[in-house]
């Protein structure tokens, strides 16, 4: 066992990834830790998405270390369904819910229960489990709406929906990709709300390129570039940083 002495939830430390030659990650150290909102900007090809990626698994890094849950697991060595077992979940940014289903049955459908055709025929929802999805409906500001059809939310909601969906498998650490793109300003004023009352009882690592959401958030902030930190701290330091501003912000 390679296990990695540290208090981080997560833990990167020097992960390269080249795809032909070029180098996504160059390099890349990053820790999140428990409890911890984290927000991550950066340009486009910065390597944000390949970082998700290699945390959940569907990429191999080259060379680097990949630790999850206080140094006890290497995820390296675990495939993509093994470390959402293990509590990452991720959200890509397009919605991805059961559009003929109701709001209530995609919740139903997401949370953790065994999955065989026995267990699913003879399933019959506890108190308890009820319980649970009211109480997600709630974080995610649907329980309105819980009877209707998912095809029926709107953009923002159905984003909501999914995340809701995520929290029923219980990850203990939520990767979120452009949750806000193509939602209201209204709607990313409570998805800021929103991810800051999941993230205290999970890690939650968010990434965004609408600053003005990022600021709402009021966490610390990672900006990559060329598939390495290049500044990391308040909105304020990031964003007064002569490197940020010459290859993210200002461009
Ligand atoms: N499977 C792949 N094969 C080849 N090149 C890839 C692959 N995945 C990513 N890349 C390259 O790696 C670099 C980093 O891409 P990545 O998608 O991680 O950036 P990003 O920061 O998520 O950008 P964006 O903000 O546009 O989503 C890009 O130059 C991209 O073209």
């Amino acid at each position: 066992m390679s296990d990695k002495t540290t208090s981080s939830l997560l833990y990167l430390d020097g992960v390269c990834v080249s795809f032909d030659g070029f180098k996504a990650l160059n390099s890349l150290s990053f820790v999140v830790e428990p409890g911890e909102l984290r927000a991550i900007i950066g340009p486009n090809g910065a390597g944000k998405t390949t970082m998700m990626d290699i945390i959940t698994g569907k990429t191999r890094p080259d060379s680097g270390e990949v630790f999850f849950d206080g140094g006890k697991i290497d995820l390296t060595k675990r495939d993509e369904a093994e470390i959402a077992q293990l509590g990452i979940g991720r959200k890509f940014q397009k919605p991805t819910v059961f559009e003929s289903h109701t709001v209530w049955d995609n919740l139903e459908l997401a949370l953790n229960k065994p999955r065989g055709v026995f267990s699913t025929l003879f399933y019959r929802m506890s108190a308890q489990d009820r319980e649970r999805i009211d109480n997600i409906l709630e974080t995610v500001r649907l329980s309105h709406r819980k009877n209707d059809l998912a095809a029926n939310l709107s953009h923002g909601q159905k984003q909501w929906l999914e995340i809701g969906m995520l929290l029923a498998q219980e990850p203990k650490l939520l990767l979120v990709d452009e949750p806000v793109a193509g939602m209201t300003d209204a709607e990313t004023a409570e998805t800021a709300i929103l991810l800051r009352e999941i993230a205290k009882t999970r890690s939650v690592v968010v990434v965004e390129h609408d600053m003005g959401f990022i600021r709402d958030l009021g966490v610390k902030v990672t900006c990559l570039a060329e598939g390495a930190v290049l500044a990391e701290g308040s909105i304020d330091f990031v964003s007064n940083d002569q490197r940020v501003i010459e290859n993210y912000l200002g461009r």
